[in-house]
C-alpha cells in the first residue's frame, strides 16, 4: 500500500507488542508493512510473533518514520526513558490517560497523535478516535489515519480533552459489551434456558444488532421500535431495561463517566511521576 512507501523505506518501530500493539501490528502488515521495516521492542515478545521477519528487540533504526508506543501507562515511564532522540519521527500513542504534554516533554519539537482505539481492532472492526499536537502535519494526521485504518474506522477529535470521555465510551466499550453478552445469557438461564443455548443466543443476538446498527440509516432508536409490537414481548422488557431511574440510561451514564474519571486520573498521576 502507497501509505506505507515512506514507512517501509524508514521503518517503523512498536513499542509494546501485547493485545493491542499485536492487534495493529497484525493490521499493519496484512496491509502492506514489511515486516524487516518493523522493529518490536518488546522484553516477553509472544511466541506467535517470533519467526515472522521482524526485527525483534533490535537497535532502532537511525531516523524511523513512525514510533507506536503500545505500552500500559504505568510502564510508560520506562518506555519513554529508553528512547533515544527521535525529533524527526512521528511519535504515536494509544496509551489511556497519558497526555501529549507527557510525550512533548520526553520528544521536544516532535510530532505526536494520541489515539484510543479498541480491541475489536484485532478483526479490522476497531474504532480509533485521534487528535495530534502542533508539531503534527496533515501529513502525519494522515499517515497515523492510514496506519489505523488497517484495523477499522478513524474519527479524528476538535480537542485532547475529548479522548478521556473516548476512552471512557468506545476505549473501555467493547467489555461493557461483552459483560451485556454475559448478563443475557445469564438472564436466559435464569428463565430455564440451558447455559450454552443462551449464550449462543446473546452472542449471535450482539453481533446481529451490532451489524444490523453499524450502517444503518435508521437512528438506533427507530431499529428498537422496529422490534418492538404495541403491547408486546419487547414492550414489556424495556420497560424495565429503560426506566429511567433505574434502567440502562442511568448505569450506563455511571459506566462511561467512571471510566472517563478514571482516564482523567490517570493522566494526573501519570503527568506527576
Ligand atoms: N486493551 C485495550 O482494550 C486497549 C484499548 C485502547 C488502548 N489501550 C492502550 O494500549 C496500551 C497497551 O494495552 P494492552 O491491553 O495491549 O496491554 P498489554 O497486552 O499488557 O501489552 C503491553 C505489552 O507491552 C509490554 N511491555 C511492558 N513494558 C515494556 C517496555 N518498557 N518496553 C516494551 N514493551 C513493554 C508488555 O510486556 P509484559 O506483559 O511482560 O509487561 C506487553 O507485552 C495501554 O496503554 C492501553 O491504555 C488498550
Ligand atoms: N483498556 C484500557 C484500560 O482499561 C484503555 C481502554 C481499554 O485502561
Amino acid at each position: 500500500m502507497s501509505d506505507f512507501n515512506q514507512i517501509n523505506r524508514r521503518g517503523l518501530v512498536l513499542v509494546g507488542c501485547g493485545r493491542m500493539g499485536g492487534a495493529m501490528l497484525t493490521g499493519w502488515l496484512a496491509r502492506g508493512l514489511e515486516p524487516g521495516a518493523v522493529t518490536v521492542l518488546d522484553p516477553r515478545l509472544a511466541p506467535e510473533w517470533q519467526d515472522r521477519g521482524l526485527r525483534v528487540n533490535a537497535a532502532l533504526p537511525e531516523r524511523p518514520a513512525v514510533l507506536v508506543l503500545a505500552v500500559k501507562p504505568q510502564m510508560m515511564g520506562d518506555a519513554l526513558a529508553a528512547m533515544p532522540d527521535l525529533s524527526d519521527t512521528l511519535v504515536i500513542s494509544v496509551a489511556a490517560g497519558t497526555t501529549i504534554a507527557t510525550f512533548e516533554a520526553a520528544f521536544p519539537g516532535a510530532p505526536i497523535v494520541r489515539v484510543m482505539p479498541n480491541t475489536p481492532a484485532a478483526i479490522g472492526q476497531g474504532i480509533s478516535a485521534m487528535i495530534g499536537n502542533g508539531a503534527a502535519t496533515p501529513a502525519h494526521l494522515d499517515l497515523t489515519e492510514a496506519l489505523m485504518r488497517a484495523v477499522g474506522r478513524v474519527v479524528r477529535l476538535d480537542r485532547e480533552d475529548q479522548m478521556d470521555a473516548v476512552t471512557g465510551l468506545s476505549g473501555s466499550g467493547p467489555a461493557y459489551v461483552f459483560h451485556l453478552i454475559e448478563a443475557m445469557a445469564a438472564a436466559g438461564e435464569a428463565q430455564g434456558l440451558p447455559a450454552a443455548l443462551a449464550l449462543e443466543l446473546a452472542r449471535v443476538t450482539v453481533a446481529g444488532a451490532g451489524a444490523l446498527a453499524v450502517d444503518a440509516d435508521e437512528d438506533p432508536a427507530v431499529l428498537r421500535q422496529n422490534v418492538t409490537s404495541p403491547n408486546g414481548t419487547t414492550a414489556a422488557g424495556l420497560a424495565v431495561l429503560m426506566d429511567a431511574d433505574t434502567g440502562l440510561p442511568p448505569l450506563m451514564a455511571r459506566t462511561v463517566a467512571a471510566a472517563t474519571e478514571r482516564a482523567k486520573e490517570l493522566g494526573r498521576e501519570l503527568g506527576r511521576a
